[in-house]
């Protein structure tokens, strides 16, 4: 049993309630070389996309997360064949755009936002009535977002008040294209519009004033659909015109960098640390946390920079370096949305003052985000004011957290493993309320820890 694990203690498990609480303990340094699971993102993308495609398309390198599992599912439920091949890789038979068929039974999309609402816009230009379920976070999460488009597009809804889950959606075969400019920054609703555009004949524009993540407009270009992108005063115009056909292809999924950020921090804040996180990807719309950790003085080097599946990548190394509180520039907060809990982790523990804003958005993530950041890293000891729209933190002066808990993770992964590795670098370890949730998007998470402190 390597060193970690025997840190990791069970603390709970209530009776016919499946909740393991763990307490996280203050780690030695973290060494070696790890490797983190494929991107959540792209891993979603390469299933639908594969999905939509006339032939097989094989995966490489797919994140096993629960998340990436209900898309798979939902998939399977319209038809798709997808297998895990001996290699380990995935296989994915697709039927093609405008032939997916009519799903038997409600697609239940657990706890993941990203399956619902590209689903959502898949599906909202076939003819297909399909019933979303999800788990107790998600169905407080908005989807008016995505309805308000589609509708326009003409599909119809019926959800829960509030416009969550569960609802039921009817799409329409054919659909009218739109121009719709997003109010919100969002990928997954830039992408629900354009992968309904895919099966609607005529031109449809998603107007993105804000960057986001921009997989969808990459990997559909892999799968030879013509994906027309003009910036007009510094918008982004991205354009399909449909009905199009998408042609099966091979996908090399790079590591999540929404993941390799718990050990970037967990390195930067334990003393001692020297790590290097293989294969992560360095897309510029997803690379936000370690320009961010580096302006506040991290060590994070990229070695062996290269391209996997058209996306940057490289190795990083990070030691442990003292950091220094800054202000964020709000205009980065898409690049690294997913990762503001982590940095609110290592901003606890920087000299200074650390200031964050604009982060509405975090406030209808798995958790509000930012009020469950607030308290748990209050609970471990750190000196935290909660704003509308960001966290004030008042740095340790790089002395640990004095650690507590259990803090309450709200179903949410990223709480988890946030409050993990606060108390990786606290006195007297940190203990979360539930890590179920941390099999969503990072199943081996605790392995990899274990791997990297033994
Ligand atoms: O498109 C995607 O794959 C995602 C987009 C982001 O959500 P929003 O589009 O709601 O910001 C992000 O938080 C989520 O984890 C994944
Ligand atoms: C917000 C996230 O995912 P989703 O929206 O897919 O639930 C996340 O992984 O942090």
């Amino acid at each position: 049993m390597c060193a970690v694990k025997a840190r990791i203690a069970k603390t709970a498990s209530g009776i016919g309630i499946s909740v393991t609480a763990h307490r996280f303990m203050p780690s030695g340094p973290l060494t070696g070389r790890i490797r983190v699971p494929g991107d959540k993102s792209i891993s979603h993308r390469s299933l639908m996309f594969g999905a939509l495609a006339v032939g097989k398309t094989t995966i490489r390198g797919l994140l096993e997360g629960e998340d990436v599992l209900a898309t798979g599912r939902a998939l399977a439920q319209m038809g798709a064949k997808i297998s895990k091949e001996a290699d380990g890789s995935y296989s994915v038979n697709g039927v093609g755009v405008g032939t997916l068929l009519q799903p038997q039974g409600a697609l239940d999309m657990g706890n993941s936002g990203t399956s619902t609402r590209l689903l959502m816009g898949l599906l909202a230009s076939h003819a297909i009535t399909a019933a979303f379920t999800g788990d107790a976070s998600l169905s407080k999460r908005p989807m008016s977002r995505v309805i308000d488009p589609l509708s326009l597009m003409g599909a119809a809804f019926t959800p829960s008040p509030g416009g969550t889950l569960p609802l039921v959606m009817e799409g329409i075969q054919p659909g009218v294209p739109i121009t719709y400019r997003l109010p919100v920054a969002s990928a997954q609703v830039k992408s629900a519009i354009l992968l309904a555009a895919l099966n609607t004949p005529g031109t449809t524009t998603v107007i993105e004033p804000v960057p986001t993540r921009d997989h969808t407009e990459r990997m559909l270009h892999g799968f030879g659909v013509d994906v027309q992108v003009d910036v007009i005063d510094g918008e982004r115009h991205i354009s399909i015109t449909g009905p199009a056909d998408l042609t099966p292809c091979d996908i090399e999924v790079p590591g999540d960098p929404s993941s390799a950020a718990f050990f970037a921090v967990a390195a930067s804040i334990v003393p001692d640390s020297d790590l290097v996180i293989e294969n992560v990807g360095l897309n510029p719309t997803r690379d936000g946390i370690f320009r961010v950790l580096k302006q506040m003085g991290a060590s994070i080097q990229y070695l062996e920079e290269r391209e996997v599946g058209g996306e940057p990548v490289a190795d990083l190394r990070v030691r442990h370096a003292p950091l220094q509180g800054i202000e964020v520039d709000p205009e980065i907060a898409p690049s690294m949305i997913d990762e503001f809990p982590v940095l609110f982790v290592a901003a606890s523990m920087a000299t200074g003052a650390t200031v964050t804003s604009g982060l509405e958005e975090l406030r209808v993530k798995e958790s509000d985000r930012l009020s469950a950041m607030a308290s748990a890293l209050t609970q471990a000891g750190a000196k935290i004011n909660e704003r509308a729209d960001g966290l004030l933190i008042h740095g340790s002066g790089g002395k640990p957290l004095a650690g507590g808990g259990p803090v309450t993770t709200h179903l949410d992964h990223r709480i988890a493993m946030s409050m993990a590795v606060a108390g990786l670098a606290s006195k007297a370890g940190v203990e979360v309320d539930s890590t179920e949730p941390i099999a969503t998007s990072f199943p081996n998470f605790s392995d990899l820890l274990d791997e990297a402190a033994s």
